[in-house]
């Protein structure tokens, strides 16, 4: 898609929901996969089914619902997506994130990810919550950055910093929230890596994105965080470590989906308790 096509795409999607909802959401959401509960926490919803809204991309992943929820988390307005887009879908990076520049455009200041990844650190377990403190972009270094082509200069800077692309603070207020509501023993800190996906890693690629520094892997999220970045938007980001990845050829065992999908469910009470803590936050801090 041309430059052009994209920006009046872009501005039509959200004129449409400007037309169509009242609400004025203050703070994003997006669920990765098997995170659709978290829309639970939300009151007063108005739905939009993806397939509802001009220009709007389709989620196609099981796991990923593509319901676009307005409503208020403890009092506060926020914007919802129940399933993201992602590359190996067959989407541009530019189209994953369409829904990050929408947020913007509504007058979003503060987003939340979240999204299910296999373990690279040895420490962690499935089950754990990992709150995001950097990514590698490994989808973006092979050339695969959203921030490429015509700079979108209403939104943001040609050339963007990263540096405290995660919100320090909001990790240390869920680390706060996690010992108050008795989960921190769930609780570890790390860096994201993005992999274009849809295969899982081969051994010798998990020992790689070890070797290099990553805590977790999935195939989502780091180039959600530099569009929001890019427009000047706070981020808090986490991963649901939904397996290990395997590096040892004995190893008979290998990551599905289906049980991928299953993991959040499992931390359900922590994972919509640390929403919406981190949701009132943002809303304390604007
Ligand atoms: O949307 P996220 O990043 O949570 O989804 C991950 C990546 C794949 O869609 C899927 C792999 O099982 O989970
Ligand atoms: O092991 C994984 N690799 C890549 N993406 C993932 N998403 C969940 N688990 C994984």
């Amino acid at each position: 898609m041309n430059h052009d096509d994209y920006n009046s795409n872009l501005y039509e999607s959200t004129k449409y929901l400007l037309d169509n909802v009242k609400i004025k959401p203050k703070i994003g959401i997006i669920c990765g996969t098997g995170l659709g509960f978290l829309t639970d926490e939300i009151q007063e919803q108005i739905i939009f089914p993806y397939q509802s809204i001009p220009h709007f991309p389709v989620s196609t992943t099981k796991g990923h619902l593509g319901n676009l929820i307005f409503g208020y988390i403890a009092g506060v307005p926020v914007m919802c997506l129940q399933g993201r887009f992602h590359f190996f879908e067959g989407y541009s990076p530019q189209e994953c994130v369409l829904p990050i520049r929408m947020m913007k455009l509504l007058g979003i200041t503060h987003v939340l990810i979240s999204n299910s990844a296999g373990a690279l650190n040895p420490k962690f377990q499935i089950g754990n919550i990992m709150l995001i403190k950097d990514h590698i972009n490994m989808l973006g270094i092979a050339g695969f950055n959203p921030l490429c082509g015509p700079n979108l200069d209403s939104l943001g800077p040609r050339f963007p910093c990263m540096n405290e692309a995660y919100c320090t603070q909001l990790i240390k207020y869920a680390r706060k929230v996690a010992e108050e509501e008795n989960f921190s023993n769930n609780i570890c800190e790390g860096v994201y890596g993005c992999v274009s996906g849809p295969n899982y890693e081969t051994a010798a690629e998990v020992k790689m994105l070890r070797m290099v520094g990553i805590d977790a892997v999935g195939m989502s999220t780091a180039h959600e965080v530099l569009t929001a970045k890019h427009c000047n938007m706070t981020v808090f980001a986490f991963s649901i470590i939904t397996n290990i990845c395997i590096s040892n050829y004995d190893d008979k065992k290998h990551p599905d989906h289906e049980v991928i999908n299953s993991i959040a469910e499992t931390k359900k009470h922590a994972l919509r308790k640390l929403v919406t803590k981190i949701v009132q936050r943002m809303d304390e801090s604007r």
